[in-house]
């Protein structure tokens, strides 16, 4: 049985306890949500893993695992601290580590703690495949991310583009990894899983687009080098909690979790 502690309770937070609520193998003892989230965050939990607590941080408790699925902060402000203190983690918020330094601080962390922090694949697919390909040498790695108009607002895109008034598919950045999970914490985190995995933050080429057409979330990934070639699409159908996210992403969180509580990993 693994006793697990989940940070966030949002769109991903609540598909996890909702997926894995008749699983006696995964057992959610705590969900850690801001002050200003702690009702919300407790009725969910009530509802979905009633055996659960709400709260602010660990509070000293220890899992056998913390899970983020809340934000780019929660990973200075929690599982920083956890891993130091030997607790394994699993961060989906991956476009986090696009500040410069943070990738490396979280393994210090780790290995200070004599424990390990796990990257998940979230909404894209293939990490397997382009993690092997950079082992002999990548020579490119272009991602285009693709999503409806709505998903991007809230976001700089909103500044410089009316997006209710988008009548086609408009490129609303193009650069790198690490600018693209820097400018848009919410619907870059695919970016910068590509770039950790393939060629880095600085060498991965990324366009994103908004498309007043699409209804999908639609993920583009062509790599080239030494292993040969690959192209993948993936057309993620958004979450109704939150249009911004995958469903993939909630069931990359379930599958992580299954394969650590498990005896059969896959
Ligand atoms: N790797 C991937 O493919 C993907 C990764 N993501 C990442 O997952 C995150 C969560 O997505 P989603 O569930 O859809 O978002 P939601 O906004 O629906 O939910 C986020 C939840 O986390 C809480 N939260 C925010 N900051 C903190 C914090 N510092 N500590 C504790 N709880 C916190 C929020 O509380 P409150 O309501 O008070 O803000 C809310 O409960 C995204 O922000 C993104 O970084 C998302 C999609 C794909
Ligand atoms: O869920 C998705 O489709 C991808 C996403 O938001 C991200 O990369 O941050």
């Amino acid at each position: 049985m693994l006793h697990v502690s989940m940070i966030g309770c949002g769109a991903i937070g609540a598909g996890v306890l909702e997926l894995l609520k008749s699983d006696p193998e995964v057992v959610f003892d705590l969900v850690i949500v801001p002050e200003n989230a702690l009702d919300n965050a407790g009725a969910t939990v009530r509802r979905l893993a009633p055996e659960a607590k709400v709260g602010l941080g660990l509070n000293g408790t220890r899992p056998d695992l913390l899970v983020e699925c809340a934000g780019h902060r929660a990973i200075e402000e929690h599982i920083i601290p956890a891993l130091e203190s030997g607790i394994a983690c699993m961060v989906v918020s991956v476009g986090a580590l696009s500040e410069p330094g943070l990738a490396e601080r979280l393994e210090q962390a780790a290995q200070r703690g004599g424990t390990q922090v796990q990257l998940l694949s979230g909404a894209i697919g293939a990490i397997d495949a382009l993690a092997a390909a950079s082992i002999g040498g990548l020579d490119s790695v272009v991602y285009t991310g693709r999503k409806p108009a709505g998903a991007w607002k809230d976001t700089p895109a909103e500044r410089d583009f009316d997006l209710d008034a988008l009548t086609e598919a408009t490129v609303i950045f193009e650069g790198s990894a690490r600018e693209a999970a820097r400018l848009y914490p919410k619907n870059a985190n695919v970016a910068a899983t590509l770039s950790l995995a393939g060629l880095g933050l600085d060498r991965t080429q990324v366009r994103l687009l908004a498309d007043p057409d699409a209804t999908e979330n639609v993920h583009h990934v062509e790599a080239h080098g030494a292993f040969g070639g690959f192209e993948l699409t993936m057309r993620g159908k958004p979450l109704a909690a939150n249009p911004k996210t995958s469903a993939l992403t909630v069931f990359s969180v379930v599958r992580a979790l299954n394969n650590r509580a498990h005896a059969l990993s896959i």
